[in-house]
């Protein structure tokens, strides 16, 4: 991680992808590699080829691809524990070969000193508050702690770092498919000392042209059809709209089929 941050940033920023949100992102005390389909060596080359063009980077890209793939297969056992305790046995074929992985990398600089606590909160945003889009989320915070998640009953927790486990969280797209059944936390990344903060990601994300929609076992008079049937890049598109990004609730001001917020 301290060797790929530590490369230039226009070095960084040729790492670009053809979906939004998917390359290089910086703001604030955030930047963030992108790997689209890191569980596929090829693709992993293709990414450090964007970084270093002349010859590539074979360990890292090896790294990379063996770390990727042990959370693959946790993706993989934790999605089908969760559509086996939905009874959606005859689904779980179709649902795990509906997604692609997206890898991201994360760095977070420590806030410039503030000795008055005006405004301080601000300052100390590594990542905003939101929900995550896609499937399943596999996070790893190593050594430094900063993300909170906030429980349904409005409290905010700050997670542990630890090296050997990992969180994960609930998309919004697996709440969409689950017609409600889980629902995707709101969490962010409050930076409070003076350390570097490493992360990292995998996301389970809906392959282009599959339509998120819930199987009909979850649907019934008690259990009304929560969102509407859409396509994921729609989502990411509406996302990059003034309309998407102002929303509380992006996913909610997309999908929703009443207006009642969750
Ligand atoms: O860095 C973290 O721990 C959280 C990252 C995150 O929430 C995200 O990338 O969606
Ligand atoms: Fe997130």
């Amino acid at each position: 991680m301290e060797q790929l941050f530590e490369l230039p940033i226009q070095t960084k920023q040729r790492n670009v992808s053809s979906k939004p949100y998917h390359g290089y992102l910086c703001h604030n005390l955030y930047q963030s590699l992108g790997i689209d389909d890191a569980t596929v060596l090829e693709k992993v080359n293709d990414f450090t080829q964007q970084l270093w063009p002349i010859q590539g980077n074979k360990t890292t890209s090896e790294t990379i691809h063996r770390f990727s793939e042990q959370l693959w297969e946790l993706d993989m056992m934790v999605r089908r524990m969760i559509m086996e305790s939905f009874g959606l046995e005859k689904y779980i074929d179709e649902h795990l070969n509906s997604t692609n992985y997206l890898l991201r990398l994360m760095k977070y600089t420590s806030p410039p000193d503030d000795d008055d606590d005006d405004g301080l909160e601000e300052t100390k945003f590594g990542l905003r508050v939101h929900t995550d889009k896609n499937i399943l989320t596999i996070l790893h915070q190593f050594q430094v702690d900063g993300l909170e998640v906030k429980t349904k009953d409005e409290k905010w927790i700050k997670v542990k770092p630890s090296q050997d486990s990992f969180l994960v969280m609930v998309g919004d797209s697996l709440g969409a498919f689950l017609n409600g059944r889980l629902s995707s936390p709101y969490h962010r990344v409050m930076m409070m000392g003076k350390k570097t903060r490493y992360s990292t990601a995998l996301f389970s994300v809906p392959k282009t042209g599959v339509i998120v929609d819930s199987p009909e076992e979850l649907i019934d008079e008690e259990h009304p059809r929560i969102f509407k049937p859409y396509q994921y890049d729609d989502f990411l598109q509406f996302f990059q709209t003034e309309a998407g990004r102002r929303a509380q609730s992006p996913f909610h001001a997309f999908a929703a089929l009443s207006n009642t917020p969750l």
